[in-house]
């Protein structure tokens, strides 16, 4: 039996009160793997690669997430549902990279505020499932939870949980974050590239609009550099990742000791969330997470009272530390009106100040009849609406927007102004979980968004 608060010895010597105290509570959405040996020495192995991420930019982190919450930036978190090994090319990466970087123009222009740059990447490779197995005709097998433990094929070698799946998840992890530093540090991401960004899209609405936006950029910064401005620090921008923190063989070994501190840090990622199935008060997920430094969101559904709500905050920031927690909601549009002013409220009265996101996808998932799980783009429109409307009618911050997207043309989600209808699911549907906004409903959104923000 572990104490929480008996000292736990690491690999590195260092001595940590309660950071294992999470494997005596219940757990969720872990899979069953065939083989525990082989698990604890691919945990070993991942434990003595370098981290993916530094303390030193969590902390930065944490610092800018503080400023989103007391309404001076705006957080734009987005990607995958579920980053597969296959898709980690130069090119899917650099799509996500530049839809991501245009919707926050879309965002710093329409809403003159800095908004913080994050990428549903470099790590989201587990996910949590509603059924434990799928059932295909009178076939069942283990349901499919992500690249970082068993295959998408449907047969039972492919569906078996695979520890060395572990490793190849940090290898992935590594080299794309490598492309995403080099994108956003080696002058890709430049501002007076804001045009270059749209080019290999295809031609649709939100481009040209983009464009428009884009030009009255260029026009203001030739008309800054011509007045001497120095533009040098445009060449780099920041972009932070984050993922889901779910699979506890994968987390705990990437989560270290900042020498710095001596304060445990995961450094499989700069910012983790707790996700709505696994977000119990004393579950192992809480406790692990809330005894490491990065910032750590947590989703609330619906049916989360002001009450569970009190107790995350106290369990997860019981210091109060600006930029520590964010909640983001995921509320579903027909509910989101009722659901989210309760809580807000409840906020108000505490001295608590959590950074406020909304996820417009995860309460918004419908199936079609042709089979597909998909989500309505006016229904997505309608929940980041809610989300504001419920901040302006309270007097809280809406401090920034979390989206399942890819920048590549798939036809996942309903809608949107190329009025993609059931029928073209079929066409290009390459999600292995839940649906994702193509590049033009992204950037759409991220005008809607601009237009809230504005107001
Ligand atoms: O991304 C979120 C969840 O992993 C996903 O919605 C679960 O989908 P399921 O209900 O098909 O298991
Ligand atoms: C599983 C997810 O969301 P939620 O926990 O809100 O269902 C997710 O964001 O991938």
């Amino acid at each position: 039996m572990v104490d929480p608060n008996d000292p736990v010895v690491l690999a590195d010597d260092s001595v940590i009160a309660g950071l294992d105290y999470w494997r005596e509570l219940p757990i969720k959405q872990q899979p069953a793997w065939p083989d525990a040996d082989a698990v604890a020495r691919a945990s070993a192995q991942i434990a003595s690669f370098p981290p993916l991420v530094f303390a030193g930019e969590v902390d930065i982190l944490r610092e800018r997430l503080a400023r989103a919450a007391s309404g001076e930036a705006f957080l734009l978190q987005g990607g995958d549902c579920a980053e597969t090994f296959a898709g980690a090319t130069a090119d899917q990466i650099r799509n996500r990279v530049k839809t991501l970087l245009q919707m926050a123009v879309v965002l710093t222009y329409g809403a003159s505020m800095p908004v913080i740059k994050m990428g549903r990447m470099a790590g989201q490779f587990a996910k949590p499932r509603s059924s434990d197995t799928e059932t295909r005709g009178d076939v069942t097998l283990p349901a499919y939870r992500g690249d970082i433990v068993n295959g998408y094929d449907f047969t039972p070698e492919s569906r078996r949980a695979d520890p060395a799946r572990l490793v190849e998840g940090y290898h992935t992890a590594a080299s794309t974050l490598n492309l995403i530093r080099a994108f956003t540090q080696g002058g890709f991401a430049d501002l007076r590239e804001v045009h270059s960004w749209n080019k290999g899209f295809a031609s649709n609405p939100a481009n040209h609009r983009y464009e428009q936006l884009a030009r009255d950029i260029d026009k203001a910064i030739r008309f800054m550099e011509a007045a001497g401005a120095d533009f040098d620090e445009l060449k780099r921008v920041e972009f932070y990742t984050g993922h889901e923190g779910l699979l506890m063989d994968y987390e705990r070994p990437m989560t270290r000791i900042d020498s710095r501190t001596g304060t445990p840090y995961n450094t499989s990622s700069h910012f983790l969330w707790i996700g709505e199935r696994t977000r119990d008060l004393d579950g192992a997920h809480v406790d692990f997470l809330s005894r490491v430094r990065n910032p750590i969101g947590v989703k609330l559904g619906p049916t989360t009272t002001p009450e569970t709500m009190q107790k995350l905050i106290d369990k997860l920031d019981p210091n109060r530390e600006p930029g520590r927690l964010t909640f983001i909601t995921r509320m579903g549009a027909g509910k989101i009106r009722d659901a989210l002013p309760p809580l807000l409220e409840a906020i108000q009265k505490t001295d608590a100040r959590p950074l406020w996101v909304t996820d417009p996808m995860h309460g918004n998932g419908i199936t079609t009849p042709n089979g597909y799980k998909t989500r309505r783009f006016d229904d997505v429109v309608d929940e980041v609406k809610g989300f504001f409307e419920a901040h302006r009618e309270v007097g809280t911050h809406p401090g920034g927007i979390h989206v399942e997207l890819t920048g590549d043309d798939v036809t996942e989600c309903l809608g949107g102004s190329e009025q993609l209808d059931e029928a073209a699911l079929a066409t290009r549907y390459e999600s292995l979980c839940d649906p994702r906004l193509n590049h033009m409903q992204s950037l759409e959104l991220a005008f809607l968004v601009a237009e809230e923000l504005a107001k």
